[in-house]
C-alpha cells in the first residue's frame, strides 16, 4: 500500500486572517438568553444557516467572552438579526458594557424559551442549543430553531470593512 504524503501548508498570521475576513460582508445579530444562569446578550456576525431539516443555524461564541458561561448553562437563545438603525445597539452589545445597560437601550419581549426578543429586529429565531463544538478560541453553537418572528417592513444591516452598511429592500431602491 502506498503512503500518500500530505502537503505541509504555511501558517497565516492572525491579523492577515482578520484583514481578509473584514472583506466578507455579514449580517449583524444580537444573541440573547435568559434562564437559571441569568440574562445576557452579545453582538455576533459569525452566524449562518446549517440545514433546514431540522431548521438549524450556528453561532460562534468566543469562550473568553463574559457572556460565555451564561449561554453554556442556559441552553436556549434567540438570534435577533439587526435592522438598519440598530448600529448603536450593536456597538453596545459588542463588549465591555454592563449587561443591564445593554438591555436598557431597547425594548424586549420574552419568547417561549425565555430568551429576550428584540422589538424591531429584522427577524428573530428562538432556539434550543442542540450541540456545541469547540474549535480554537470559539464554541460553535448549533441552534435548533423553534419559532420565528419577522419584520418585513425594515431594512437590513451589514457589517463590512469594519463598518455598518444599510441593505435596502428591492422596492425601496
Ligand atoms: N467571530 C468573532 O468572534 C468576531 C469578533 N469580532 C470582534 O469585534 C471587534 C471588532 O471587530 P472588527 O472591527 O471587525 O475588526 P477585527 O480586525 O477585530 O476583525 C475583522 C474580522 O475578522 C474576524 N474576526 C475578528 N475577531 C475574530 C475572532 N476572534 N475569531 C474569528 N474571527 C474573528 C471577523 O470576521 C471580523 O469582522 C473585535 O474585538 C473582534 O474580535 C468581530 C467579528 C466577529
Ligand atoms: C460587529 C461585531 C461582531 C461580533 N461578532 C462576534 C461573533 O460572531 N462572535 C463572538 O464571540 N464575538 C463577536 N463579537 C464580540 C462580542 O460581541 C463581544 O465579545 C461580547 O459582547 C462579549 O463582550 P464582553 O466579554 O465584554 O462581555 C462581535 C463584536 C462586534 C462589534
Amino acid at each position: 500500500m502506498s503512503v500518500h504524503e500530505l502537503p505541509v501548508l504555511p501558517a497565516v498570521e492572525r491579523d492577515a486572517f482578520r484583514n481578509a475576513m473584514a472583506c466578507l460582508g455579514a449580517a449583524v445579530n444580537i444573541i440573547t438568553t435568559d434562564g437559571p444562569a441569568g440574562r445576557a446578550g452579545f453582538t455576533a456576525s459569525a452566524v449562518c444557516s446549517v440545514t433546514d431539516s431540522p431548521p438549524t443555524l450556528l453561532v460562534c461564541l468566543n469562550r473568553s467572552a463574559s457572556v460565555w458561561p451564561i449561554f453554556r448553562d442556559n441552553g436556549y437563545l434567540c438570534v435577533n438579526t439587526l435592522a438598519a438603525g440598530h448600529e448603536e445597539l450593536s456597538t453596545l452589545f459588542g463588549g465591555k458594557t454592563p449587561m443591564a445597560d445593554r438591555f436598557a437601550a431597547a425594548d424586549w419581549h420574552t419568547l417561549a424559551s425565555g430568551s429576550p426578543l428584540l422589538d424591531g429586529a429584522l427577524v428573530s429565531f428562538d432556539c434550543k442549543v442542540a450541540q456545541v463544538v469547540s474549535v480554537g478560541t470559539h464554541d460553535i453553537l448549533f441552534c435548533e430553531v423553534h419559532a420565528l418572528v419577522r419584520n418585513d417592513e425594515t431594512h437590513g444591516l451589514a457589517w463590512f470593512d469594519r463598518g455598518y452598511h444599510h441593505l435596502l429592500r428591492q422596492d425601496a431602491r
